[in-house]
């Protein structure tokens, strides 16, 4: 039991603060003392047992790399299972200066006394160092063999969700209740995800019939304010900004509601926000993008190479642009972003709506913080704020806001799990607070 030295409290987290590891009756220390370890134990899994395909691909050498890696990843799962300090960063990529200063200013600097955010983001940040160092496998995404079968595992929920999006684009349709009912099968995409359900991946074909028995699980549901935010035809701006999270089926469900935007005239551009390096083991990178594209155009079912074409057009014509930014692998919350990355922050100012996707990005938007779940979602923001936001977010971990007094309190009388389960969501809008002042 290597965390018996460890400076902890045995008690649950206290209300408004920072999630921690630092409480052992709490979610991040589960997730510390046990995910984050077998998160780890899988990738080096993976490393072995397609050691020969990943020679073949990248070279001899970088099949005996493949040892030294394999052995930092060890280290790394050690450190973390006996709370050892966060070292700095020492390879030079972009981020590195950022992320050290950060580093630097944190008073609490050993895993399970961190910010949970903080030190999770820094175990994806040491996964990448760790290739980094490499000579031949600098650009390895050490997660790209799990999301490609996550996708695969879903090819009939992406077959189902396909021929449904093209009749939408061709026969006439309610639109408004057409948006909601897509943007419902977005949020439950989010629950396909890889550092979370540890590989297993849900069937998400059945979701179609019961998604209006899911609606009971919609703990906060303000469909009809980003339904009122995006067809606003007042608005000054044309653009849509999508932050996305997971491959696979997410991204899938990501891409039909992004072609909805753009087909029913809510926007004339698509920004979509990708990683710049592996990250959380199922987020998007440019590469799991483009690998989706690919895979639809070279589908054998009509309607999901129609949609390959057709989002490829829209990439090519710059309908749709994906932007790489380092913030988003950075452990900063959303609250930083405008004195950390000023031009980012501007960007996003242009948009008539940022739609943020999935766990991590709320716990960011939150800044990790255990707020009373009926604080309103502009105080639980702290100033960010540079467009309408929209969050789409299926519930993993134990921090929430905007519900309605008492919501919180009956679900935990009802499932004690509630919060870090992924069955329940949110839809949640928050107005530009520019207007608020
Ligand atoms: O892919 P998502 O929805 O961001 O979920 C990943 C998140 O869920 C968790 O597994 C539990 O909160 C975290 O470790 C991680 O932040
Ligand atoms: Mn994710």
């Amino acid at each position: 039991e290597c965390t018996e030295n460890i400076p902890i409290m045995d008690i649950i987290t206290p209300r408004n603060a920072s999630l921690s590891g630092f409480y052992k009756r709490s979610f991040a220390y589960f997730t510390i003392k046990e995910r984050l370890p077998r998160i780890l134990t899988q990738s080096i899994d993976i490393l072995v047992r397609n050691k020969d395909d990943i020679g073949e691909e990248y070279g001899e050498k970088a099949k005996q790399e493949l040892k030294t890696v394999i052995g930092e990843l060890s280290k790394l799962k050690y450190e973390i299972q006996t709370n050892k300090p966060m070292l700095n960063i020492t390879s030079n990529a972009s981020d590195v200066k950022l992320y050290n200063d950060f580093l630097t200013q944190q008073p609490n600097k050993t895993y399970f006394t961190a910010v949970w955010l903080h030190a999770e983001c820094y175990m994806y940040r040491r996964i990448r160092e760790i290739f980094e160092l490499t000579e031949s496998l600098r650009s390895y995404d050490p997660f790209s063999i799990q999301k490609r079968s996550a996708y695969e595992t879903n090819s009939a929920a992406v077959l189902q969700l396909s021929k449904y999006l093209v009749s939408n684009l061709t026969d006439p349709i309610d639109t408004k209740s057409e948006f909601i009912k897509l943007l419902k099968l977005n949020l439950w995409g989010n629950q396909c995800d890889l550092s979370f359900s540890s590989g297993i991946v849900e069937d998400c074909s059945d979701w179609f019939q019961i998604l209006d028995s899911m609606q009971a699980n919609i703990v906060s549901d303000h469909s009809e304010d980003v339904w009122s935010a995006v067809s606003d035809a007042n608005a000054t701006s044309r653009i849509i900004d999508i932050v996305l999270d997971n491959s696979g089926y997410e991204l899938f469900t990501d891409l039909c509601l992004a072609d909805f935007l753009i087909s029913h005239k809510f926007a004339d551009s698509i920004r979509i926000y990708v990683k710049t390096i592996p990250w959380f083991v199922s987020d998007v990178m440019t590469s799991d993008f483009n690998w989706t594209l690919q895979q639809l155009l070279n589908s054998k079912e009509k309607d999901m190479k129609y949609l390959g074409q057709r989002w490829t057009k829209y990439v090519n014509d710059q309908i749709w642009t994906i932007v790489e930014h380092d913030f988003f692998t950075l452990p900063h919350d959303y609250s930083l972003m405008a004195s950390t990355a000023p031009a980012l922050y501007k960007q996003m100012q242009e948009a008539k709506v940022v739609i943020f996707k999935g766990d991590l990005n709320y716990r960011k938007l939150l800044g990790e913080k255990n707020w009373e779940p009926s604080t309103p979602c502009k105080v639980a923001l702290q100033g960010f704020g540079p467009s309408k936001i929209v969050t789409l977010r299926t519930v993993k971990c134990q921090l929430i806001c905007g519900l309605e007094p008492g919501v919180a309190e009956a679900l935990s009388a009802k499932d004690p799990e509630w919060e870090t389960t992924g069955k329940y969501g949110v839809i949640q809008y928050c107005d530009d607070i520019r207007k608020l002042e």
